[in-house]
């Protein structure tokens, strides 16, 4: 299902944003929710096979700018958005696009893990059925994924039994296999180890690292030594504004901005 109706356009900033290798390109980002201005002319790239951390303090923006990537923002009433984000010279907010083909490459991971009430291979058929892959093909890809998501061994024998029997770190790998299934070429996550204990975490880290080896990974955290040891980049978001985004061990050592320092530092946040 291609994801644009109408034919891709391709913008005068083409050829300098291939050439780096960018896979997103946010251009004079601005979210809206009424009066709420959530997102304020935010320009940021993601380039392809990096881990990209999206790191502020609470309320800054961060979910929504990951949100409005695959137009998870859509459905909430009251929310507008201004600006462009270009998927490979596509406009991901334009009319034309069609959403569900948007999410299928562009997938999404959520803070706590909401497994549907069914079983392990349910779950993962749920999304292979909506977009009517072939009955033949899901058995593979369901290892695929599982494998990927570093599940597999551990679900292997028990593909037919409830996902909420799995722990919570199983089944937040089992919402990144969900994600995976569809093969998509970015995953946003969204503080997608917040929720879990310190060697869950450990396993999602590892994860992050080893997906962005076929994936491209944008991931919140709110965990500074978790950005430091999975990401490529960093980019701080303050008051709805991107102050300063770089390579990660740059950004950690010697940020650039004040307001990055102090909240690396602990000042604030
Ligand atoms: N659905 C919504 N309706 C109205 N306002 C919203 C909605 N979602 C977020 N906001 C507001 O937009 C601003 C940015 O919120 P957002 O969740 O993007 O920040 P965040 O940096 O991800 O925060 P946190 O780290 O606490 O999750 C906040 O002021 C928040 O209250």
């Amino acid at each position: 299902m291609a994801i644009a109706v109408m034919p891709r356009v391709e913008e005068e900033l083409q050829p300098a944003v291939k050439q780096q290798e960018v896979l997103l390109h946010a251009c004079d980002l601005n979210v809206y929710y009424g009066q709420q201005h959530a997102v304020q002319e935010v320009s940021l790239t993601v380039n392809k096979h990096e881990v990209l951390a999206l790191i502020g303090p609470s309320g800054c923006g961060k979910s929504t700018f990951l949100r409005t990537m695959n137009r998870m923002n859509d459905g909430i009433e009251g929310a507008r958005v201004t600006g462009q984000i270009l998927y490979e010279g596509l406009n991901v907010l334009g009319e034309n696009i069609h959403v569900t083909a948007l999410r299928k490459e562009i997938g999404m991971v959520f803070q706590k893990p909401y497994p549907f009430p069914k079983s392990i291979y349910e779950n993962l058929v749920h999304g292979l059925r909506h977009h009517q892959v072939k009955k033949s093909e899901w058995d593979e890809t369901i290892e695929d994924a599982l494998t990927k998501a570093a599940l597999w061994d551990e679900v292997k024998d028990r593909l037919h039994e409830s996902a909420l029997a799995l722990s919570g770190g199983q089944q937040q790998r089992l919402c990144i296999a969900r994600a995976l299934v569809l093969k998509p070429r970015v995953l946003l996550l969204d503080e997608p180890a917040s929720a879990l204990d310190p060697i869950a975490t450990a396993k999602i880290e590892a994860l992050m690292l080893e997906l962005k080896k076929e994936h491209t990974v944008v991931v919140v955290t709110h965990n500074m030594q978790q950005a430091a040891r999975v990401s490529d980049r960093t980019a701080f978001f303050y008051q709805g504004k991107l102050i300063e985004v770089g390579n990660t061990k740059q950004m950690f050592h010697q940020p650039g901005e004040k307001q990055t320092a102090d909240y690396i530092a602990g000042r604030f946040g």
